[in-house]
């Protein structure tokens, strides 16, 4: 049995008397890629932002690589190493490619999110950032501005400044949301690339995507667990197809 990188035990959310979140029990395995798939409204956001220190469990604990992350703030639990990607990130037009990478290297460091750097600085971390960027496709983009980056690469961008913080857990926010069947390919075949040796956790909509990158699907619907298991059994598990019935985004094998 491979360990848990991250577990949650009873993990509940409440908003003003309505449960979002209801007492889920999560395990994710350590090097694994886990979907959290579920209806719109079933609470896999809520999930995503207690985990990240965005919102407070109502009740419930959250346990990363054997250390109580419950409730903490959001830079706190970044700094233990999970980092977020996608929906979130902020990319500034003008800096360019190589600049973000190299600054969010640096964001690692004490010397943190400077702009100001002596080449001295900027010289410790070109090496790192030329592998990041040619992980993540970018190599021939280095000196554009992020603002003149197609859709596709500027999330390539917001992946290679994930990395930067050499993550001990990588979640992804619907990795493939707002892109054409092209730019969805090239991301499948990035995360694929990037989760080698990783922990990801992903929030997905498509089910392609989620069919041929998750090792383990976690399927949610009104706050709570009724499935989970790999792709092809928790697709054809009775509870799933029954919640995802009449849904918008049921679905297709
Ligand atoms: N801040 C909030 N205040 C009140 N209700 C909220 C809040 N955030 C989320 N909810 C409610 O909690 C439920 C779960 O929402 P959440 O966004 O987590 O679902 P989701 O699975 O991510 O949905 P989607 O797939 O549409 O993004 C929804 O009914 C939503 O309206």
């Amino acid at each position: 049995m491979v360990r848990a990188i991250l577990t949650t035990r009873g993990l509940r959310k409440e908003f003003r008397g309505f449960t979002a979140v209801d007492g889920v029990d999560l395990a994710v395995a350590e090097g694994s890629v886990h979907a959290l798939v579920g209806p719109n409204g079933a609470g896999k956001t809520t999930l995503f932002n207690m985990l990240t220190g965005f919102l407070r469990p109502s009740a419930g604990t959250i346990d990363l690589d054997g250390r109580d992350i419950t409730g903490l703030p959001p830079e706190r639990i970044a700094g233990l190493g999970v980092a977020r990607s996608f929906q979130i990130t902020t990319l500034f037009p003008a800096l360019s490619v190589r600049d973000h990478v190299e600054l969010a290297l640096q964001a690692r460091t004490t010397l943190g999110w400077q702009f100001w750097r002596s080449d001295k600085q900027t010289r410790r971390f070109e090496a790192e950032a030329t592998d990041l960027l040619a992980e993540t496709n970018l190599a021939d983009a280095a000196a554009t501005p992020a603002g003149a980056l197609a859709y596709g690469r500027k999330r390539a961008l917001e992946l290679a400044v994930a990395l930067a913080v050499r993550p001990r857990l990588l979640l992804l926010d619907e990795p493939t949301a707002g892109m054409g069947a092209e730019d969805i390919e090239g991301t499948v075949a990035l995360v694929r690339r990037v989760a080698e040796g990783r922990t990801v956790v992903l929030v997905e909509h498509n089910m392609s995507v989620v069919k041929s990158l998750a090792d383990r699907v976690t399927v949610l619907q009104q706050g709570q667990i009724i499935a989970e298991g790999p792709y092809d059994e928790v697709r054809a598990d009775p509870r799933v197809i029954t919640a995802y019935l009449g849904a918008n985004d049921a679905p297709r094998p």
